[in-house]
């Protein structure tokens, strides 16, 4: 197995810009390729999320062209759902973003495929999604165990009319349910069951399908509803916003040993919930220049908090290590949906904590951090979650150098982070 130590890093400063975000560029592919028209999209992310939902729309017969660097795309649209007369299959990687709203997607559509993944996506849930998809009449099978991939999708003109869906485990349900309502015969109305978690995602979801031509009626997170005639229609241009998850690592450093670092790609008026995670440095003590280009941190003396980080659950992930630097405990509460991602995180981030000697407390769905006056070299695992490595990389802000196991698994959503990461204490 790859390792990579980093050794301890004595200051943080400088611009680095972030890749496309994740969370976008899936979303505006899947609807380029529903939409009448030709989009041409940039500033999109190349990673293996994404090359799973490109793999997937070249097998369901979309034509797109790619730069050298696969960040700008044209995609003909397919001017509604998709048909494909054999069989297929498609691997969606461990692509949440790929596998929720192409099943949705796909049920609505004339195929007639199979759904799999890596071996965590088969533990990933999809149960509330296809109990929701069903009350429209789908016709999709589990495989292999009840309310987990594989999947085998019939897919049919499905019919409108009232549906519901569980939020209370993952928003891309609802966001995958949300995507396709335009390709439902007639108006369709999806009412939520549960509290509605990781809502900013609903917000990217909606402001996506109104850049492509969609608008929801949405009363207050509860009930959504997409008219009977609405129709995805090429933008032109779709410009994908850097990614505010994958800021959250260089924002953090600042906070920790800043300098001042300035994140370009992302800024005030971003869409993604994500960016609220500069909220939360401010609040341990940090200071934030807003600006519409880019955020930028500069360091100062932190202290612990205590917060609901739901509606920034992958960011959040980045203050459990940040939290190692601050002075007092942090907790992070309702977060319990981490344990259904990439590993379960909260006992993974608990796990690789404990290593370095730092004391943790693991709860059904909170985790209290606190720091520690020296922090052990350790190997930290990283459970094939790329999360798990970046966020450990702070770690070499201490005295102390850090070992990262496994640091490629950062390709899902960053393929070069460490590299942009060593950009900011190497110049
Ligand atoms: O809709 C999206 O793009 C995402 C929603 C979130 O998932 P949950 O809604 O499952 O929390 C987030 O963790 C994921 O990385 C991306
Ligand atoms: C939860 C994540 O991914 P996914 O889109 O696969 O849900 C993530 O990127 O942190």
């Amino acid at each position: 197995m790859e390792q990579l130590t980093l050794a301890p890093i004595a200051k943080v400063s400088g611009e680095v810009n972030v890749p496309g975000s994740k969370s976008l560029s899936n979303r505006a592919l899947l609807l380029a390729a529903l939409a009448e028209g030709e989009t041409e999209l940039t500033n999109l992310l190349d990673s293996d999320d994404i090359s799973h939902m490109l793999n997937a729309l070249t097998k369901l017969g979309i034509r797109y062209t790619l730069n050298e660097d696969k960040t700008r795309c044209k995609v003909t649209g397919n001017g509604g759902a998709f048909s494909v007369a054999d069989p297929l299959e498609l691997f969606l990687g461990n692509a949440g973003t790929a596998m929720r709203p192409l099943c949705a997607a796909l049920a609505a559509s004339e195929v007639d495929c199979v759904l799999t993944g890596e071996p965590r996506m088969e533990e990933r849930p999809i149960g509330d999604l296809v109990d929701g998809l069903r009350e429209a009449d789908a016709d999709i099978s589990y495989l292999k165990n009840d309310g987990f991939p594989p999947l085998k999708i019939k897919g049919k003109t499905l019919k409108g009319g009232e549906m519901s869906v569980d939020g209370s485990v993952s928003s891309q349900f609802l966001t995958a349910m949300l995507m396709a309502a335009p390709l439902f015969s007639g108006d369709v109305t999806i009412r939520i069951k549960g509290e509605l978690v990781s809502k900013p995602y609903i917000d990217i979801t909606l402001d996506t399908m109104a850049k492509f031509g969609v608008s929801v009626n949405n009363d207050n997170y509860q009930t959504f509803t997409i008219a009977g005639d609405a129709k995805y229609v090429a933008p032109g241009k779709f410009m994908v916003e850097g990614d505010a998850s994958s800021a959250s690592y260089f924002l953090a450093a600042g906070a920790i040993k800043g300098g001042t670092v300035r994140v370009t790609g992302i800024g005030k008026n971003s869409i993604q919930g994500d960016i609220r995670f500069a909220d939360v440095l401010e609040a341990m003590g940090a200071k934030v220049v807003w600006h519409e280009e880019y955020v930028e941190v500069t360091g100062a003396p932190l202290k612990g908090v205590n917060m609901d980080m739901n509606h920034i659950p992958d960011a959040a992930m980045t203050i459990a290590t940040t939290a190692l630097f601050a002075e007092g405990p942090t907790t992070m509460t309702n977060i319990y949906n981490w344990r259904v991602k990439e590993t379960d995180r909260l006992h993974a981030m608990a796990t690789e904590l404990k290593k370095l000697g730092a004391r943790v407390e693991e709860g059904h769905d909170y985790i209290t951090v606190w720091p520690t006056d020296s922090l052990a070299h350790a190997a930290i695992d990283t459970y094939n979650d790329h999360r798990i490595a970046m966020c450990f990389s702070l770690v070499a802000l201490s005295d102390t150098p850090v070992t990262i196991n496994d640091p490629g698994c950062t390709r899902k959503t960053f393929p070069d982070y460490f590299t942009r990461f060593a950009t900011l204490y190497s110049e």
